[in-house]
């Protein structure tokens, strides 16, 4: 998606950090693709990384920018000591190939900042994670953090969660799902929730986490209500791993869009 952007106001630093903008350009005038918009606010969150940091690397095409930035700045000198911690197969293969230095929960419980993207951001920043399918160590590692930095475009912004219509993931075991998912499904009947198995590929092969779990994906037609009241309904199931609503974690949104960057902290 190619978003025309005439007047780049807020953002010209992070802009020419993430190298789409050139520093002799006295008017600056860019077209922007999405991806570029995920880059910058990426870059803008690198920021707050300081040397000496214990980092929850977030999964997916924002994050991706993220860690890549890192890498580049710890190849630079700039960033010292960091010890990232990855929450996905994925990013753990990333972070390795651009030389940030890799552990776990289990030796680091505290983590300084953790960076990550976000399917849905709504107004009081509590977010979906998960359509990437790594929301369980998504939400080990940032809610194990003492600052949480979400980075989107601002095509993730929501008025409710669960309100685009789009995924509310679950992540569950494997054993009897269609039996959870059912469960789920009726803990949601008013909200005319539907409960699909998430699967990948021409033959609709059944997606598998990085744990070994699936996700059945809850589509609502109309608002969830109390959040906090549908999150403890879906962990109170006997078979749920975890799902995708990140409620009260996040500490900062930056969102890059139309008119630069916008920082929200909590
Ligand atoms: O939760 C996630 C993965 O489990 C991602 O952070 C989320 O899906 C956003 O991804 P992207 O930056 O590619 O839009």
């Amino acid at each position: 998606m190619a978003i025309p952007y005439p007047h780049f106001i807020a953002s010209e630093k992070a802009a020419m950090e993430a190298g789409l903008l050139s520093p002799s350009s006295s008017q600056p005038s860019l077209i922007l693709t999405q991806d570029d918009l995920k880059k910058i606010a990426a870059y803008k969150a690198v920021e707050y990384v300081e040397s000496g940091m214990v980092l929850g690397l977030g999964t997916g095409s924002t994050a991706k920018h993220a860690v890549a930035r890192i890498g580049e700045l710890i190849q630079q000198g700039k960033l010292k000591n960091i010890i990232g911690i990855p929450t996905s197969k994925m990013t753990h293969e990333q972070a390795l190939s651009v030389g940030i230095p890799l552990s776990d929960l289990d030796s680091y419980p505290v983590v300084d900042l953790a960076i990550d993207g976000a399917d849905e951001v709504d107004p009081y920043l509590n977010l979906v994670k998960g359509r990437g399918g790594s929301l369980l160590r998504e939400k080990m590692v940032e809610g194990a953090c003492k600052k949480f930095v979400v980075i989107v475009d601002e095509s993730k912004l929501v008025n409710h969660i669960g309100g685009s219509g789009l995924a509310v993931p679950v992540e569950v075991i494997q054993f009897c799902w269609k039996f959870t998912a059912s469960k789920l499904q009726n803990l949601f009947e008013e909200s005319g929730c539907e409960a699909k198995l998430r699967t990948f590929g021409e033959k609709k092969e059944p997606f598998v986490t990085d744990n070994k779990n699936y996700i059945i994906d809850l589509y609502f037609k109309k608002s969830i209500g109390d959040l906090k009241v549908a999150s403890d309904a879906i962990l109170n199931l006997a078979g749920v791993v975890e799902h995708g609503m990140f409620l009260d974690m996040a500490t900062t949104v930056i969102i890059a869009g139309e008119l630069g960057l916008t920082v929200k902290n909590k």
